[in-house]
């Protein structure tokens, strides 16, 4: 139900202020405060401007990408099976993403409906050594990363005689080594058919023309992300890009410019005991090649065996073998690593989380649940979650004064609970 989102408060206006009295003008004019620097640039976000971002599953064949899928999803809908590229399709799932403060609201409201925020997961086919040259499907399956907005990469660690592994033998850091390889082949390949077209395009153009010096701009910047890809050896992501660049480089979108959880699928046995031979140099390899890239250690055997439990028996369980499931953590980690936050609308029909990426307005923000509301935004009524929290009521947050009137420029807070005022 949408009514609380379009009460529209006639008695609301922006400018319904005490009017300034001429000499309380002079005075402001009289006692002006020194210029303020400007306020630094805001930084551009690299990828999709977005808020209905994904996340796609990579990694090479047969590491447990759909088994992983199916219980994060809690869905057969993966592929899963022992033999290399049982995945051809990608699949789609959406993962409720767990919140303690939702959950919180909808104890508080105890509403008809409960819609927590998602995060939209696929998962793609293995991809071997080869691939950016059309190895295999190779080609097929890097166009479905290229769909995707984020990557949960899952990297083999666990010793299984009977599970076939495409090279023969467990090695993850090989494994992380030919996924970036691959995917950094065919950014440059974009990147160098790019470049030719854009300078045949420049070179029909008038050398003084405002738009050949924009195309040439452009094309520098662009001849910047090759530099990055083939003499700096880096992933996109990793360089520094003004905000300038990064409207440029978000044109591309290239591969390695999207943001990599590492998630080490390990046997039970060793997730449990939190040890395992590989990852100290998963770790090292991560900060030599990706520094900052998040790893997860996780185990899908364990995550499968949990699965089916009901919550009192899986916590039993958790606490007899003194490990918990990794799923909530994973998906927080991917939804960040989208740069992905949510607000709450609150009522007694419905308490929602509604996602939306860090930067956006208010108007933008209430957008989200329909046009309607930004293209006749007025204003949002927000208070914080903590607030509310804290004060037990939104009567108790109005009367403390911490119920905020938000105009078009404000932009939203991780955890704001927003009742937006549209005009008619
Ligand atoms: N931690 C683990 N320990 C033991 N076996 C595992 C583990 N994780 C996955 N497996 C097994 O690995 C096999 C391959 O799993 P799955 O089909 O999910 O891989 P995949 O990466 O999706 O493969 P493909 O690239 O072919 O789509 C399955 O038999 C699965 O049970
Ligand atoms: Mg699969």
């Amino acid at each position: 139900m949408l009514y609380r989102f379009l009460r529209i408060n006639l008695s609301f206006s922006p400018l319904s202020h005490k009017p300034f009295s001429t000499s309380s003008i002079l005075l402001a004019k009289k006692k002006m405060p020194p210029k303020k620097a400007a306020a630094p640039e805001k930084k551009a976000l690299l990828g999709r401007p977005s808020n209905n971002l994904k996340i796609g599953i990579v990694g090479v064949p047969n590491v447990g990408k759909s088994s992983f899928f199916n219980v994060l999803s809690d869905t057969d809908l993966g592929k899963a099976a022992n033999f290399p590229y049982a995945t051809i399709n990608p699949e789609e799932a959406r993962i409720p993403v767990p919140d303690v403060r939702f959950d919180w609201l909808c104890e508080t409201y105890k509403p008809a409906s409960r819609v927590p925020a998602h995060l939209t997961c696929i998962d793609i086919a293995g991809l071997t050594a080869g691939a950016s040259t059309g190895a295999g499907l190779g080609n097929a399956f890097l166009s479905h990363v290229r769909a995707v907005d984020g990557i949960f990469q899952v990297v083999r660690a666990f010793d299984d005689a009977e599970v076939i592994h495409v090279e023969g033998d467990v090695d993850p850091c090989r494994d992380m080594e030919i996924i970036q390889t691959e995917l950094r082949l065919k950014d440059i390949e974009w990147v160098e058919k790019t470049i030719d077209n854009m300078k045949k395009t420049t070179r029909s153009l008038g050398s003084n023309s405002l738009a050949d010096k924009a195309k040439k701009e452009e094309l520098a910047i662009i001849e910047k992300v090759y530099k990055v890809l083939t003499v700096d050896q880096k992933d996109v992501r990793k360089a520094e890009w003004n905000n300038k660049e990064i409207d440029v480089v978000n044109t591309l979108q290239l591969l390695t410019a999207k943001p990599v959880t590492y998630l080490v699928n390990l046997s039970e046995r060793d997730f449990i005991r939190k040890k395992n031979k590989w990852l100290p140099k998963i770790k090292a390899w991560i900060d030599a090649n990706n520094p900052g890239d998040i790893l997860i250690p996780f185990s899908v055997a364990l995550e499968q065996r949990l699965a089916p439990l009901s919550p009192e028996e899986k916590a039993e369980e958790e606490k007899a073998i003194g490990a918990t499931s990794s799923l909530a953590k994973i998906t927080h980690a991917g939804y960040n690593s989208l740069d992905l936050i949510r607000y709450f609308t609150c009522g007694p029909d419905e308490v929602r989380a509604w996602t939306i990426r860090r930067g956006t307005k208010a108007p933008q923000a209430a957008g989200v649940i329909h046009t309607d509301f930004e293209n006749k935004f007025v204003c949002g009524e927000i208070m914080a979650y903590e607030d509310l929290k804290e004060h037990g009521s939104e009567a108790a947050v109005k009367a403390a004064g911490k119920l905020r009137q938000q105009g078009k420029p404000y932009e939203m807070v991780d955890g704001d609970i927003a009742y937006w005022k549209s005009g008619a």
